[in-house]
């Protein structure tokens, strides 16, 4: 029997999956050994532009039709400065490309076979140079979330949504440091987080070549994580950590926060490994960007939490490539989330009062 979105979810979780075997073989080799030369740029980026290049180029295969709002374009390496960049970028995402079919994947979606030109990889990298819009069907990319995290060896994901007439619909994140089991942080590591609208939110483990392994189903507990947490940035520049202080006080938690790069903070959420995703703008002016919330949002729904900005609202993908004038996010347990709203406004209060 086929559920909706059957399709896209099978290419996407194996282009999630392809993109961190990828994006952890970088780390290996180019973080760990500290083999990269600086005429390459950072690691980050060459494993960000060649997650692009794969995930862009399974995409295109399976859903030509749909566009992709990806963090990256090809700009850099089309310059002829960007020469030894693009050739180290064309040979990653072409041994994530051509290595062999597993069980659950196919030929159809552009892998195990025949290696890339150059020109075709940067061709599927500015395939995410898509606008955004509120109609259609779009997928948004963040080819490596949290790239502080992965360059400290920390947590990061890859994330992948698709989003159809502003809704996301299917969520999918990779996160290649996360712990299988909470309960065992020194265990096993890499997992695979799926939410499709209506079916749920799952769990897999990241190595899974047939595809056999049962998916975990996922739910925020009704009262939340006990006793109670916030799960927020590492980087300070990224939310005001400060007022989730205040926050904390006034709901009387008194566990410390868990701080954890990238979008591991919805998955963390959605097993009840945490109990508040609390993010506050620093007051730069900052936009949110789709690709960093579209997948978290509807793992976090469908976990049966609620997701809002800080004010309440509903976050709207539906802008363009940000979230606009959305102010923040808030995503809990419901029991949790309208409590964490009083909790915010008073804080806000205290703060125009000048407390
Ligand atoms: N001033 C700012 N305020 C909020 N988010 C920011 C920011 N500057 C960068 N970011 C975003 O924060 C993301 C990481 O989130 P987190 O703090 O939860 O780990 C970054 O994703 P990338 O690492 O993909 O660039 C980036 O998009
Ligand atoms: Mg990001």
């Amino acid at each position: 029997m086929s559920t909706a979105y059957d399709a896209e979810r099978q290419v996407a979780v194996a282009a999630v999956r392809r993109a961190c075997v990828l994006t952890s073989s970088v780390f290996n080799k180019l973080v760990r050994n500290e083999t990269l030369t600086k005429d390459d740029k950072s690691p980050v980026t060459v494993g960000d532009f060649s997650a692009q290049a794969l995930v862009n180029t399974m995409l295109g295969r399976a859903f030509p039709d749909d566009p992709i709002v990806g963090e990256e374009d090809s700009a850099d390496l089309r310059d002829p400065s960007g020469a030894a960049l693009r050739d180290r970028v064309v040979a990653l995402a072409n041994e994530a490309l051509t290595a062999p079919l597993e069980a659950h994947e196919k030929a159809e979606w552009g892998i195990g076979g025949r290696a890339l030109t150059a020109d075709e990889l940067l061709a599927a990298i500015d395939r995410g140079n898509h606008a955004g819009g509120r109609t259609g069907r779009m997928w948004t990319l963040d080819p490596i979330d949290g790239t502080k995290g992965f360059l400290r060896g920390e947590q990061y994901a890859v994330c992948l949504a698709l989003v159809v007439d502003a809704r996301v619909e299917l969520g999918v994140i990779g996160c290649p440091n996360l712990p299988a089991d909470p309960a065992q942080p020194g265990g096993a590591r890499g997992c695979i987080f799926v939410a499709v609208r209506g079916q749920g939110a799952h769990q897999l483990p990241l190595a899974d070549p047939l595809g056999a392994a049962p998916p975990r189903r996922l739910a925020i507990p009704a009262f939340g994580a006990d006793p109670l947490n916030l799960l927020e940035s590492v980087e300070k520049a990224h939310a005001k950590l400060s007022f989730n202080e205040r926050v904390a006080q006034i709901l009387g938690v008194t566990r410390a926060p868990t701080r954890m790069d990238s979008q591991a903070k919805y998955c963390a959420l959605a097993r009840g490994d945490g109990g508040v995703y609390l993010r506050m703008p620093t007051g730069t002016g900052y936009r949110e960007k789709i690709w960093d919330h579209a997948p978290g949002s509807v793992l976090v729904e469908e976990a049966g939490g609620v997701i809002t900005d800080s004010r309440g609202e509903p976050l709207d993908f539906g802008l363009g490539r940000t979230l606009g004038e959305n102010f923040g996010v808030v995503a809990a347990g419901k029991e949790v989330h309208s409590r964490v709203l009083g909790a915010i406004k008073r804080a806000k209060e205290e703060e125009a009062q000048g407390q």
